[in-house]
């Protein structure tokens, strides 16, 4: 058992950052080992949950590598631990903000009441490892980057606010502290605040329970920078809207800068005062698609080598090809091609990649088939799933038909005339034809934009 926590610590410490592997790996303490049942203990029930639910399958797996057998990983309180201390220890070790919401949060988030200080960079919450520099640019995501950048330089000036919008894991996040990150070294006293919706949402409801708006509205109102990401856990929040209003008017009136970052265009956000929708327009609103091929290379290429490994450009492609969804993803990939091939001792070839992601390999396969790349398109567009394989022409049904097909040579393997076949027996020109026309549109039309957008992020699940 000790053996086995040894290099399982040891894997982990590779795969997470120092922060969260202090935070939450080094705190656990291997207990017993019995006929395939490993227990492990936590100190409280804080990190017990957030182990369970972040760490448990990747420690189980190690497990299972580690024995080559099936285990039982159970993770129990341990209740010496939990005697011996006071009862401040029960919050995380203080860690970098999280760029999502997968990473840790500092105690400070759990606390909402700590906010009223001098936001430096400890409390700005920006995280400096994302920075322009650590950002890969791409068709996908250049506009989003030169408005990020020209609002870096012009705080305040030249589109306020800045809104940027896309699903997830497309890198809103990354570039929102990457603006602050600049915003900080060109003004070091600027006061600025990274804050995740769900974060404001429960800082209004303490700030509610303790009659402290006023305290509340001088922190926020005195800001130089808000940055506030996933604004859409808003919706159905009416006093954070209100509280939000008041915030967003008075840094506007006083030309003070404001980002905000949604899964969807303001129009789109649900459950959202119009009079917010309105103003989260009024700037600069801009689209971060998913990323395509090369860039998805590009970012995977730029990542192995952060962590000291060369990709072969043959691997990197593959992987590419495979995984489409977004960054997040390539990132998780790519940390569990590292454990794999560190695991094993074996060097990183397509062979090892496919072993090491073969879950994830078998979810994307399953999922984005034509078949049901049809049927999702013809249930967006209310239409019969017959009717894309049908002669029939009319404009209400080619233009599904089209987008079907677009979105089957984007998402698939297959070849322009094995779509065909999979569409009534079309001819490849057809399906060529198609394509062209939506990418086409896709460029010059954002409705059409976001309605594919909408259908990709559908059948990526
Ligand atoms: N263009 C990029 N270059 C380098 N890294 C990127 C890029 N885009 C995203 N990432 C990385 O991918 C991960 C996910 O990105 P991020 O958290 O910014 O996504 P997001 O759009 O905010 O997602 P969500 O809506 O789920 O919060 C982060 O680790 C980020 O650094």
């Amino acid at each position: 058992m000790e053996n086995f926590w040894q290099a399982c610590s040891a894997q982990l410490e590779q795969e997470l950052t120092p922060q969260q592997f202090s935070a939450w790996i080094k705190p656990l303490t291997p207990l017993d080992y019995s006929e395939g049942k490993l227990r492990i203990t936590a100190p409280n029930r804080f990190k017990l949950d957030w182990v369970k639910t972040q760490f448990a399958s990747r420690i189980t797996e190690l497990a299972i590598q580690f024995w080559d057998d099936q285990i039982d990983v159970q993770f129990i309180l341990d209740p010496r631990l939990n005697v011996a201390r006071k009862p401040s220890h029960d919050l995380p070790a203080t860690v970098d903000i999280g760029t999502s919401p997968d990473e840790v949060r500092s105690p400070e988030e759990v606390r909402p009441t700590t906010i009223i200080e001098t936001p430096k960079r400890d409390q700005s919450r920006i995280n400096n490892a994302l920075t322009f520099d650590s950002f890969v640019t791409g068709k996908a995501n250049q506009l989003a980057r030169a408005a990020a950048i020209q609002v870096a330089n012009n705080p305040g000036v030249s589109y306020n606010p800045l809104f940027l919008y896309g699903g997830v894991g497309l890198g809103k996040t990354h570039l929102i502290h990457a603006i602050g990150n600049q915003i900080l070294i060109d003004n070091p006293n600027a006061k600025i605040r990274y804050i995740h919706a769900e974060q404001y949402v429960r800082d209004v409801v303490t700030a509610y329970q303790r009659k402290g708006f006023d305290e509340f509205k001088r922190y926020y109102h005195s800001l130089d920078l808000l940055l506030i990401d996933d604004i859409q856990f808003f919706a159905g929040k009416n006093r954070t809207q209100e509280e939000f209003f008041y915030a967003f008017e008075a840094l506007i009136a006083a030309k003070k800068q404001i980002i905000i970052t949604s899964d969807t265009y303001p129009k789109q956000i649900t459950g959202m005062d119009d009079r917010l929708i309105s103003r989260f327009d009024s700037g600069l609103t801009v689209a971060i698609e998913p990323p395509e091929l090369e860039m998805r290379v590009a970012i995977l290429l730029k990542k192995a080598k952060q962590e000291g490994v060369v990709f072969s450009d043959d691997v990197a492609f593959f992987v590419a090809k495979h995984l489409r969804s977004n960054v997040r993803e390539l990132e998780g990939a790519l940390r569990k091609i590292l454990a794999y091939s560190r695991f094993h001792g074996k060097d990183i070839t397509i062979d090892v990649v496919k072993e090491a992601l073969k879950d994830l390999l078998s979810v994307q396969n399953r999922q984005i088939s034509v078949e049901n790349i049809q049927k999702t398109v013809a249930d967006f567009f209310n239409m019969k799933v017959a009717d894309m394989y049908s002669k029939r022409r009319p404009a209400n049904i080619a233009r599904p038909r089209q987008i079907a097909m677009y979105l089957a040579k984007e998402l698939t393997q297959k070849s322009l005339p094995e779509i065909g076949e999979l569409f009534g027996g079309r001819d490849h020109t057809t399906v060529l034809h198609a394509v062209r026309k939506i990418t086409a549109d896709r460029s010059k039309n954002p409705e059409c934009n976001h309605e594919l957008h909408v259908l990709e992020q559908t059948l990526k699940g």
